[in-house]
């Protein structure tokens, strides 16, 4: 009896050997949260804390940057990751000085910015929020790691990230995202919703263009697994009137519904989509599905080039390439079109803007 006993300890710490020896061979990787005494930001640090946004073995370390009026509700955010005791994080920045947050980053998850509040004009949020992607690209482009990969939440998203990338020229194009994955993950939620089965049964949704009521989510080339094998979500819904009408205003307008829900904007489905968006683009996409994703788009489809656009994208080797070869028809041209023509209008508002 003593002897199996004493050898369940060997084992026991070999495995933990074996573990701690896996544990040490990763290096930490260094995420920015700008923005991060917000909502989102306050959703999103524990969740990369535990492992979701970059895996269960990989340490991290965060960079939390606030400006000086939060800078005191940053300070509990980083007490409240220390005493979480998270054993992924290996230390906390927190900071409002905007080099030392971007210092040595491999991934920046730009949050930072201001909501569009009751009363105010879209151009109110571009002329704030594009200036601050103007300095903070500066200072990434200097400062983080090389190869940074980098995901901007705060809206106008596509086109802060449009301003980003074109004012850090040295940071590749390819490297510069934004967050749409929040709404493909509403498009699956009201398929599976709809047809009554498991989220992680549909797939392949798309949204094209510009994270506002003008995307347009595309079921037409998704699909359900079903027992009897996969099925289309055309075919399984069997309601066209619902698929072209209801279903994509009720993805269009469901940011502003949780507004009105909550009175403040999603937080936590956004950290959610946010860990979702960077763990496909590191990790990679599942074999045979697709994520949407903003990137820099080089005229797939049609789409004017030099816009920072929602595509159908897969990932490998922390590469995005956007799925190529998908048939579109009159109706879902013109919807991709009408977000496109939103965009390039927002691209020369936040050069108005920055001038
Ligand atoms: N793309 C998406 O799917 C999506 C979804 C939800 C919200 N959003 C957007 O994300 C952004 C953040 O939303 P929230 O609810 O967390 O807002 P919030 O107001 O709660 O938090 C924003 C934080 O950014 C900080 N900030 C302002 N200027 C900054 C700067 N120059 N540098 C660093 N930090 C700065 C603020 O102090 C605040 O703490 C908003 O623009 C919102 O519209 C995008
Ligand atoms: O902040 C908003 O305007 C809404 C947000 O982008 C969302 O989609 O939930």
């Amino acid at each position: 009896m003593a002897s199996l006993f004493f050898f369940q300890r060997i084992i026991r710490c070999v495995v933990n050997l074996l573990m701690s020896c896996k544990d040490a061979e990763k290096q930490p990787i260094k995420v920015l949260i700008t923005g991060a005494a917000g909502q989102i930001g306050y959703a999103l640090v524990p969740m990369i804390a535990r492992g979701v946004m970059l895996g269960p073995d990989q340490p991290v370390i965060l960079h939390m940057l606030d400006i000086p009026p939060a800078a005191e509700a940053l300070s509990g955010v980083k007490m409240e990751l220390i005493d979480a005791a998270f054993p992924l994080l290996k230390g906390v920045v927190a900071t409002t000085n905007v080099v030392e947050a971007c210092t040595g980053v491999n991934i920046a998850v730009m949050v930072g910015g201001f909501p569009r509040k009751e009363g105010m004009e879209r151009k109110d949020v571009m002329s704030k929020n594009v200036s601050i992607y103007k300095e903070q690209a500066s200072a990434l482009e200097k400062h983080a790691a090389a190869n940074c990969k980098v995901l901007v939440v705060a809206n106008p998203a596509n086109t802060n990230a449009l301003i980003l990338k074109e004012f850090a020229p040295s940071i590749p194009a390819k490297n510069v995202t934004c967050l749409t994955r929040l709404d493909h993950n509403r498009a699956l939620g009201q398929i599976s919703e709809r047809l009554n089965m498991q989220v992680s049964d549909v797939k392949n949704v798309i949204i094209w263009g510009n994270h506002s009521s003008t995307q347009y989510p595309d079921v037409n080339h998704a699909t359900v697994t079903t027992q009897a094998g996969e099925k289309s979500v055309r075919e399984l819904i069997a309601n066209d009137t619902w698929l072209n009408g209801e279903f994509i205003t009720i993805v269009q307008q469901r940011g502003a519904a949780i507004i009105k829900a909550r009175k403040l904007s999603s937080a936590l489905s956004a950290a959610s989509a946010a860990c979702d968006h960077i763990c496909d683009w590191v990790l990679g996409t599942p074999k045979g599905t697709w994520v949407s994703m903003g990137v820099y788009s080089d005229g797939s489809y049609g789409i004017p080039a030099g816009l920072i656009y929602s595509f159908p994208v897969t990932c490998e080797k922390g590469e995005w390439s956007i799925v190529q070869g998908l048939k579109i028809d009159e109706f879902s041209r013109a919807k991709m079109d009408a977000t496109a023509n939103e965009l390039i209008e927002e691209k020369s508002l936040a050069y108005s803007c920055l001038s």
